[in-house]
């Protein structure tokens, strides 16, 4: 499958039988909104998708529970920092569930692996990539001059004008991140005789370094506001330690936006993740994410969420259509797929998810089995778009089987249309509505 990877500005291939891949998961100070579910269904897609080519995937994914914005919340709203954590990582977990995404292998909080985050600065002081002063532990950006920038195509001497990097007078270099903070606001831990935290962009590498083993992951994924400074100063500490790429592949994806401006937090204009599933639902959210490609920025509006509630229907309309067509028809439903429609699903999403395309020939394949009048391909047509619905990730009730007691209240109810009997056809109908056939 070819992805375009962010690094070399190129495509690349994903050949293994085995992806390793990583996510930046969520800062868990607040609810989440649908721009941050963006990545997360970006992750879903492309995974389903490998696995559904039988790659073997190990996905890792960590959830910043350290961190600036979560002190701050934690003061502002007189809540110690681990109950407010906690609260938010439950929303979370249910958030994972609830978009029925295909879970991380692993789930690691950072507050459980400072150990680890201490030994992987180590390394780096040792090394000389990294160096303590009275403020902190910070990345000695110095000795990597020609390395670092590359992932975000951005030059070292550019930056050291422009950084907004805190400015502490005893770093080297303006641009000199921190992997370790020396403060005592907030959770902290000693380390080299102070009192701190580590850094975040330390936190995600050190996790990825660890877990899997030291090695270059296949797929690193992130939305495209994290590529600079956080996947730069993943990338260059990773590097600076084992002397090798972190990824192979940087993905990005581009933002959601509400009047063409960067849904986030700190903007006031989200939407929370739960009020968005309340109201539209799941299929919806996905649904909205691939009319675009990921690269893209998606705005959203009113229009465009009417559109998807018309895709959910129109799905919905089919199944059920055809199931009383299977009734009436006595048929029984078979298992065979459209090879070569399942080819050119194939194709698309090889081609860096093109799921606008797959959109396209789902539509096309919709079309087809509401029209079709033989039974063969109406089948055939039918399981191939279940597949490719199931890939996408989409849930629908993808079983055409209809109970024998339903089947005859179906029959009957269609009798007493036939005779005008209106009273009795409208009784039926409503336990055929809960069941799912009109
Ligand atoms: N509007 C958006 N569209 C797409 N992806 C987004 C959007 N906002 C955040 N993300 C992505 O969500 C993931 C989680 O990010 P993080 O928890 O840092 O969000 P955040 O930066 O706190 O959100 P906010 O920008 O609202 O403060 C990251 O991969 C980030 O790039
Ligand atoms: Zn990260």
């Amino acid at each position: 499958m070819k992805i375009f990877d962010t690094l070399s500005r190129k495509y690349k291939t994903i050949k293994n039988p085995q992806a390793n891949i990583y996510s930046c998961g969520p800062t868990i100070y607040d609810y989440i909104h649908i721009g941050n579910a963006r990545p997360i269904l970006l992750t879903d897609t492309l995974i389903k998708f490998l696995e559904f080519k039988k790659v073997k995937v190990n996905f890792l994914q960590n959830i910043t529970d350290i961190d600036d914005k979560i002190i701050s919340k934690s003061l502002e709203t007189n809540t110690p920092e681990i109950e407010l954590t906690n609260f938010f990582k439950k929303a979370y977990l249910k958030n994972l569930k609830e978009l029925k995404v295909r879970m991380p292998n692993q789930i690691v909080c950072i507050s459980d692996e400072i150990k680890l985050m201490q030994s992987f600065i180590d390394n780096l002081i040792i090394n000389q990539s990294a160096y303590e002063t009275k403020s902190g532990i910070y990345f000695n950006i110095n000795k990597f001059k020609s390395e670092y920038g590359k992932l975000s195509n951005i030059k070292v001497d550019d930056l050291i004008s422009k950084t907004a990097e805190d400015f502490f007078e005893d770093k080297n270099l303006k641009a000199d991140f921190s992997l370790w903070k020396t403060t005592n606001v907030g959770l902290n831990w000693d380390f080299h005789k102070q009192k701190g935290r580590p850094g975040w962009h330390t936190e995600c590498v050190t996790l990825i370094d660890n877990y899997f083993n030291h090695e270059t992951i296949d797929i690193h994924i992130g939305g495209i506001d994290l590529q600079f400074p956080h996947h730069e100063n993943e990338r260059i500490q990773f590097l600076a330690k084992n002397n090798k790429e972190l990824s192979y592949i940087w993905m990005h994806n581009g933002h959601l936006t509400v009047d063409n401006v960067k849904m986030s937090k700190s903007l006031n204009n989200t939407t929370h993740l739960k009020d968005f599933i309340q109201t539209y639902g799941v299929n919806v959210l996905r649904w909205l994410f691939q009319t675009t490609h990921y690269k893209q920025p998606i705005n959203i509006t009113d229009d465009l969420l009417k559109q998807g509630v018309k895709f959910e229907d129109k799905i919905n309309n089919c199944i059920k259509k055809l199931k009383q067509w299977l009734i009436i028809n006595e048929a029984k439903v078979e298992e065979q797929v459209d090879e070569h429609i399942l080819n050119k699903f194939d194709k698309y999403m090889n081609d860096d998810l093109n799921t606008p395309q797959v959109l396209m020939l789902i539509n096309f394949l919709i079309s087809n089995i509401n029209k079709e009048d033989n039974f063969k391909i109406k089948i055939l047509q039918f399981n191939t778009l279940k597949i490719i619905l199931q890939v996408l990730g989409f849930s629908f009730e993808f079983n055409l089987n209809v109970d024998d007691q339903i089947k005859m209240l179906y029959l009957k109810q269609k009798e007493h249309i036939l005779n005008k009997e209106f009273v009795e056809a409208d009784q039926i109908r409503a336990i055929l509505i809960k069941e799912g056939l009109l």
